[in-house]
């Protein structure tokens, strides 16, 4: 869920002036659930310009801490790779814990996936710079719940908010999403800023009134 209908717009503006979304020119971007789709958001770009990802990070930190209140949050778990840098800087404006989960155990034991250290009675944030259909995710939750916390709750800078969340995600594990911006906002900030030409014009709007049908006719899934 949109966590702001006032500060999306501005989360996505400054993607925008990062270049962090790219149109496909010849080749559909495939995401990583298979979806074939003509844009591509490099949300890692945002930690390397200082200026923009304070801001970025400032607005994170005051619209997910009433949900930390909220749910008794006392942890943030950063998602190897791109959620770690994001969950490092929201951790620190948080006073909270901080760890990351890896791809893939390394190791033994509760430390073969998550490293660092859980408090007492773990509930924690899990962040990721970007979600699609939550599909990785369900698999991260998964993972993660197995190390021990208790996991309710997904902070991401960007939720497409355009395909149906997968099955034995959001609903099945009981999961809350809170998203910074959609594609809706991107799209809208692309568009103001006047850098797209009229096929790209038309290609966005194709994909924005049907990602579904968009990715099966360019090679991608289609469920
Ligand atoms: O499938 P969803 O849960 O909706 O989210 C999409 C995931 O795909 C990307 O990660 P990727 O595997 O490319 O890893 P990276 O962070 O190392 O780039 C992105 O960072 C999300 O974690
Ligand atoms: O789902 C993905 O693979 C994905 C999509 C996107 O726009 N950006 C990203 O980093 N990952």
């Amino acid at each position: 869920m949109l966590l702001s209908d006032s500060d999306a717009p501005r989360v996505a503006q400054a993607l925008v002036d990062l270049g962090a979304v790219r149109i496909a020119s010849h080749q559909p971007f495939i995401y990583t659930s298979g979806w074939a789709s003509p844009v591509y958001v490099d949300a890692r770009v945002l930690i390397s310009d200082v200026a923009l990802r304070r801001e970025i990070m400032d607005i994170a930190a005051r619209l997910v801490r009433p949900v930390i209140a909220n749910r008794g949050i006392n942890a943030i778990v950063g998602t190897e790779s791109s959620g770690i840098a994001f969950a490092a800087w929201l951790a620190e404006r948080l006073e909270l814990p901080m760890l990351y989960l890896r791809k893939r155990p390394v190791g033994w034991d509760i430390t073969a996936q998550l490293e660092g250290r859980l408090p007492a009675d773990a509930k924690v944030l899990l962040v990721d710079d970007v979600t699609t259909d939550g599909r990785s995710k369900a698999g991260t939750v998964a993972a993660l719940r197995r190390a021990g916390p208790v996991v309710e709750d997904v902070l991401v800078l960007l939720d497409y908010a355009l395909y149906a969340p997968q099955a034995g995600t959001e609903a099945g594990q009981a999961l809350s999403l809170h998203a910074l911006a959609t594609w809706n906002h991107l799209h809208a900030a692309l568009l103001a800023s006047g850098q797209l030409g009229a096929e790209q014009k038309t290609t966005l709007a194709d994909f924005s009134a049907s990602p579904v049908a968009w990715s099966i006719r360019h090679g991608g899934t289609g469920a």
